[in-house]
């Protein structure tokens, strides 16, 4: 595990003021993460719904981003749980300039040479493994654990308590249910879902839904 030393720590520019895309429930927990890793609260929160998050106002439909980084916030994360809403509205917001910092809470476990794509975030007691490699607009959930060489593609979500073994690769999209657990070394094509509690043994194709232990594909 690498860890800043305080001369390296002091030099780090603040994080900035973000703009939250969404204010359901994953835009509260990504609230709560922020918040305890530090992070000044976010400039305003878009959503089409109208809603608000506690302390951060609704300031208008996601359509209104590209106004806003006129006026001035230059940094945005898009908290939505659906996975290819989130990095559809990711990509666009990278295409008008936003940036989109990773976010990490401080109960997560990152190896050094561990890497989090722009727009990702790892909520509380996540670990990552030596070498892994997280795509961009990803959501690594509570107390996920996605071990050592694992590569996974853009807009995955590893749901709360997942475990994926060494070498694991996801193509983009997949969601991984709570507490499902991935052999080592298996592969699961783009937009694979696997549900709650599975076990999965064998690799996955694109596109399919697998449950059960061990994890066997499900119709649609
Ligand atoms: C912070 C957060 O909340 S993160 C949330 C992340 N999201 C998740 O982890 C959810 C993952 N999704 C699942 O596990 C879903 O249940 C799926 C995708 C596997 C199936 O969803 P659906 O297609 O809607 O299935 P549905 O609920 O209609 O159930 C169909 C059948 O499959 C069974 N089934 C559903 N999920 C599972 C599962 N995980 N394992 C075993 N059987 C299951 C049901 O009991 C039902 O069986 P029956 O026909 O004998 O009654």
């Amino acid at each position: 595990m690498a860890s800043a030393s305080p001369s390296e720590a002091g030099s780090r520019p603040p994080p900035p003021r973000l703009l939250l895309i969404g204010a359901g429930g994953h835009g509260r927990a990504v609230l709560s993460t922020l918040r305890d890793a530090g992070w000044p609260d976010p400039i305003g929160v878009l959503d089409d719904g109208g809603a608000s998050l506690p302390g951060v106002p609704c300031l208008g439909p996601v359509s209104r981003a590209a106004s806003l980084w006129r006026e001035g916030p230059r940094a945005a994360h898009v908290a939505l749980g659906q996975n290819a809403l989130r990095r559809r509205l990711g990509e666009e917001l990278l295409a008008l300039g936003f940036g989109l910092p990773p976010i990490r809470h401080p109960s997560a476990v990152l190896a050094g040479d561990a890497e989090l794509g722009q727009g990702s975030i790892a909520m509380p007691r996540v670990v990552l493994g030596a070498a892994a490699r997280v795509g961009p607009h990803a959501i690594l959930n509570t107390g996920c654990i996605v071990e050592h060489d694992c590569v996974l593609g853009p807009g995955c979500h590893v749901a709360p308590g997942a475990v994926l073994g060494g070498g694991v690769r996801l193509g983009a999209g997949v969601l991984l249910g709570i507490q499902c657990g991935v052999r080592p070394g298996i592969a699961i094509g783009e937009g694979a879902t696997v549900g709650v509690g599975a076990a999965v043994v064998a690799d996955v194709p694109a596109g399919a839904t697998v449950a059960g232990v061990p994890a066997r594909p499900r119709p649609g």
